[in-house]
């Protein structure tokens, strides 16, 4: 949201008129690309809000002195949120209520509100309309599956749908249609027999294993439909057309920090509305030419590998249960040894990068256009030449792969800070033998990044 600096005589007006806001006159004025609001007697004052950001323009009686006492529409009632796309908008209406979506923080984004009470009545229906034919014409989702957890995190994923996310919906005009999930891989399997293809996207509210199960099982789905042999490592990956996303309710939450920046359901569902969409790089693990499973975030081999495995056997502590395996596995000081072949198409020395990757960003951008693929075969298209091949042997304590940052509450800059989201590659941290001192040195680095954990 611009203020100021934006001047709408020159924009295809597509409505125009005067309403009251907080007291005062203001012009509404709408474009194709923005909502503006400015009082007419301090053009100073006003706000340029993108159609991107705009969530609902409902009918609102609201009395334009009273606070805190809701009218009938904006009162909680599917039926009349549903008119917020304008479908039947009722005569007696007086006013209009603009939803919208507004930064508060770095990351956060919330739901924020502004009444525009015109000074002649008919103009409500007018505005209505107006905005009505710019939403529809939104890239944007109408139909949601959403695969609600119960059991992930804290079990707080029915109360974060029902108190923060379905409002939401309801108000944006999505329809829905819910899977609370009754067992682990119910999600998996159920989305491999679904007819997704009448949904905009699939959504789940739960945590990375969640996501994890519906990501292999719209996967899977994707390459059987395709004829893709995906039990073959050198198999191109066919990208699903429908998007995934998800609503932070688990205990790490890893995708949603390093897609969104902060494991906030509001500002999840807000962009899943806004319909923001971005790639993110897959692995596949296979093993004797089968295919175990597709992977995306933290792939680990080792001591936090370990530390996931036993921590099943701790869910009642809830998210503690990592802290409490991690110690465990570190007192074991377990080591593994073996031999480790990496093929590398290029050394980029990007650890001390002071960029992050986000949405938007320009290398993930630019390797998405060029088309870099997954799998052995890609790696040879895209540089031209054989990718040359690392052989490391020894004693590891830990192995791994970081596809994205991994930024969770556990480690506020990620695994890899430097790791990019979508731009074809992976990050392989190997953990060599050390002494314990060292090896908690580097766990203290990879929590609290006050230096690089990789040295
Ligand atoms: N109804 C259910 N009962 C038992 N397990 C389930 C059910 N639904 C899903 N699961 C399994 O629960 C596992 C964990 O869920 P989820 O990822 O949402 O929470 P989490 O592990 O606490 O969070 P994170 O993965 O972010 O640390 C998933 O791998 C999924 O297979």
């Amino acid at each position: 949201m611009a203020e100021g600096q934006f001047s709408v005589r020159n924009q295809n007006v597509l409505f125009r008129n005067r309403f009251i806001v907080k007291h005062k006159p203001y012009r509404v004025s709408l474009t194709s690309d923005y909502i503006c609001w400015e009082q007419e007697t301090r053009t100073d004052l006003r706000t340029v809000l993108p159609w991107e950001e705009v969530i609902s323009l409902s009918p609102c009686d609201c009395d334009i002195s009273a606070r805190h006492v809701k009218c009938q529409y904006c009162q909680y009632n599917p039926d009349q949120c549903r008119t917020g796309l304008g479908e039947q908008v009722p005569l007696q209406a007086r006013a209009v209520k603009l939803y919208y979506a507004e930064r508060c923080g770095k990351y956060k984004w919330r739901l924020a509100t502004v009444t525009f009470h015109p000074q002649k009545g008919f103009v409500v229906r007018e505005l209505l309309g107006a905005a009505k034919k710019v939403l529809q014409g939104l890239n944007r989702p109408h139909r949601l599956l959403i695969f609600i957890n119960p059991y992930g995190g804290k079990k707080a994923a029915l109360q974060i749908f029902e108190k923060k996310v379905a409002p939401l919906l309801q108000l944006a005009g999505i329809d829905i249609e819910v899977i609370v999930t009754q067992y682990a891989n119910h999600a998996r399997n159920m989305i491999q027999e679904i007819d997704i293809e009448h949904f905009d996207g699939v959504v789940c509210v739960g945590g990375d294993g969640m996501f994890s199960e519906l990501l292999n099982g719209l996967l899977v789905r994707t390459q059987k439909k395709a004829g893709v042999n995906y039990n073959l490592p050198s198999s191109s990956l066919v990208t699903p057309l429908i998007c995934l996303g998800v609503i932070p309710a688990g205990s790490t939450d890893a995708v949603t920090y390093c897609t969104t920046g902060i494991n906030d359901p509001v500002t999840s569902t807000l962009l899943i509305i806004m319909g923001a969409k971005l790639s993110i790089d897959i692995c596949s693990i296979h093993h004797d030419k089968y295919l175990l499973q597709y992977a995306t975030s933290f792939l680990s081999y080792g001591y936090f590998g370990d530390t996931l495995v036993d921590s099943e056997k701790h869910r009642w502590m809830g998210p503690k249960r990592y802290d409490y395996s991690g110690c465990k596995k570190f007192l074991q000081g377990q080591l593994y040894e073996g031999e480790i072949k990496l093929a590398v198409t290029s050394v980029v020395d990007s650890q001390n990068d002071k960029d992050r990757c986000r949405a938007g960003c320009k290398v993930c951008t630019t390797v998405t256009r060029t088309g870099i693929d997954s799998g052995a075969e890609g790696i040879k298209q895209d540089s031209g030449k054989d990718p040359k091949y690392l052989k490391v042997r020894g004693k590891f304590i830990a192995i791994n792969v970081a596809t994205m940052t991994c930024r969770c509450a556990m480690t506020k800059d990620g695994i890899s800070p430097t790791a990019h989201l979508g731009n074809g590659c992976t990050d392989v941290i190997l953990v060599t033998k050390c002494s314990r001192l060292n090896f908690l040195r580097y766990l203290f680095r990879t929590a609290f990044h006050n230096a690089n954990p990789v040295v």
